[in-house]
């Protein structure tokens, strides 16, 4: 996505949570002083002409995951890459802004998942404490303009952000699981989050 695209709903994002831009900007220079990887090409390639399933965090992922035959490339948005091993998937990319995560995603990214890691003005302290940790594939995002080895595909929370990603990278069909944006069992935060997800993914042709 062009980030002038992008730009106006993200400081409409900004003011309906009370963001600061600025904060935003310091944490993705605190990431790229932090990293240079940049497995986008690595990326593009497994997405590129490709369907492609991204599982958000609702409640109804275990037993969609259950139900369902996953099809096609299998992203994780952030704490569902834990619901999808313990129904034994493995996830191939995993997009986090590094609050939903724990020690196994090190491990798989040193088996060759792919880690899109979000930063943000609230995450500094998880991106200096993680990013260092993976040394496998590994993709910087920012939700401000993008610089050097930091991209901004588009999307706010991991999970409308996992999809816009897979849409910039030539997914041939994107299929959603575990996404409930009428979820009433989370935090007014989480609550304005989803919210979002659904007014983004909607912008793109998808409803949650
Ligand atoms: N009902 C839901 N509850 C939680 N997540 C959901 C739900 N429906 C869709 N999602 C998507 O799943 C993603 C991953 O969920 P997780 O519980 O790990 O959230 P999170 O780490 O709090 O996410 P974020 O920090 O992006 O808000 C969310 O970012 C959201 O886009
Ligand atoms: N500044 C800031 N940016 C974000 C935040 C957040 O809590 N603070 N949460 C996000 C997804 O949960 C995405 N972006």
């Amino acid at each position: 996505m062009r980030y002038e695209d992008w730009e106006p709903l993200y400081h409409e994002i900004c003011e309906y949570f009370s963001f600061d831009p600025d904060d935003d900007e310091r944490a993705a220079h605190v990431a790229v002083d932090l990293s240079s990887s940049d497995a986008t090409s690595d990326l593009v390639n497994l997405i590129s002409g490709h369907p492609v399933t991204v599982c958000g965090n609702a409640p109804c992922l275990k037993s969609q995951v259950q139900a369902d035959n996953i099809t096609g490339v299998v992203i994780a948005a952030d704490a569902a890459a834990s619901v999808l091993l313990s129904c034994g998937v493995r996830p191939v990319v995993i997009v986090t802004d590094l609050d939903g995560i724990d020690e196994y995603a090190i491990d798989l990214n040193n088996k060759g998942t792919i880690m899109v890691v979000h930063a943000h003005g609230d995450n500094i302290p998880r991106i200096k404490t993680w990013v260092p940790k993976f040394t496998g594939p590994l993709i910087l995002t920012t939700q401000g303009r993008p610089f050097k080895n930091i991209h901004n595909f588009g999307g706010f929370s991991d999970g409308d952000r996992a999809v816009y990603m897979a849409r910039d990278c030539g997914a041939s069909a994107i299929h959603l699981l575990g996404f409930d944006c009428d979820d009433q069992s989370v935090t007014p935060v989480k609550k304005g989050k989803l919210i979002w997800a659904r007014r983004l993914l909607s912008e793109i042709g998808y409803d949650c």
